[in-house]
């Protein structure tokens, strides 16, 4: 665990979500630049966090100065069950006045090598780079039970430190193909959320927050920013097994 990380833990899932809307509430209040730009996670844990910034913050953040992005994406149309963006779209943006450029969809119906090559491009010409790398002011994620995070599962460290910006990945299981940032530009983010709730995620957690052995194996772990900071916010249920 390195010095520019936090650890908060909450009772429950709400909880999780209401700081971390809180905490961007406060980000863009604080931030003096014109774009805020802030990666999403998608799977189930996001849910409660965008459904809080509709009911605590609709009328309060500054949506027109914030650009979404996303970690990763699944290569499946915009309408599809199982895309991020859907997701996302269904519970926040329909919901929100968020001018419709300031939204940056990874567009999962396009051919997957060439979407990571098209989004990587968007990235560079809209983000501030630091070492050459795209910097974003806020990337949140998520954590898979299997240590996961974005889409740069156990079995593909090597996106880790692939030098592209994006990258195409495979689900180890379902073999569904994805867009995923690489871990040099999620590391080299300002601020970086995990947000991990659930029973299911106790093992991973414990195995990171007491640094073992086996926590080695895990995307997670290295992510690590170098000029930015970590704040995992993790509710009770994960955090049972933390030594
Ligand atoms: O596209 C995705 O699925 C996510 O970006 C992925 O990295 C997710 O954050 C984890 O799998 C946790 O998912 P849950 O929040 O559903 O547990």
């Amino acid at each position: 665990m390195t010095a520019s990380t936090e650890v908060k833990i909450f009772a429950k899932p709400k909880k999780v979500a209401k700081r971390v809307a809180k905490q961007i509430f406060k980000m863009t209040q604080r931030s003096s630049q014109p774009r805020f730009n802030i990666a999403l996670s998608g799977g189930s844990t996001p849910k409660k966090l965008f459904k809080i910034l509709v009911e605590k913050h609709k009328d309060t953040i500054p949506w027109e100065r914030l650009h979404f992005w996303w970690g990763d994406e699944r290569c499946v149309s915009p309408d599809d069950e199982e895309s991020n963006f859907k997701m996302t779209n269904d519970i926040l943006f329909s919901q929100i006045d968020i001018p419709q450029e300031n939204i940056h969809r990874i567009k999962g119906e396009n051919n997957p090598e060439e979407e990571a090559k098209r989004y990587s491009e968007e990235i560079s010409e809209n983000l501030n780079l630091r070492d050459g790398i795209p910097v974003f002011d806020l990337i949140i994620l998520g954590m898979g039970d299997d240590g996961h995070t974005a889409s740069i599962f156990p079995n593909q460290l090597n996106l880790l430190e692939k030098e592209q910006i994006c990258a195409v990945a495979e689900h180890p299981e379902t073999g569904q193909q994805r867009i995923t940032l690489t871990g040099k530009v999620i590391n080299n983010a300002n601020r970086i959320f995990f947000l991990v709730t659930g029973e299911n995620k106790a093992q991973r957690i414990a195995e990171i927050m007491n640094d073992e052995e086996e926590a080695k194996l895990l995307p997670v772990y290295y992510i690590t920013p170098e000029n930015g900071k970590l704040i995992w916010y993790i509710d009770e249920a994960a955090s049972s097994k933390i030594a």
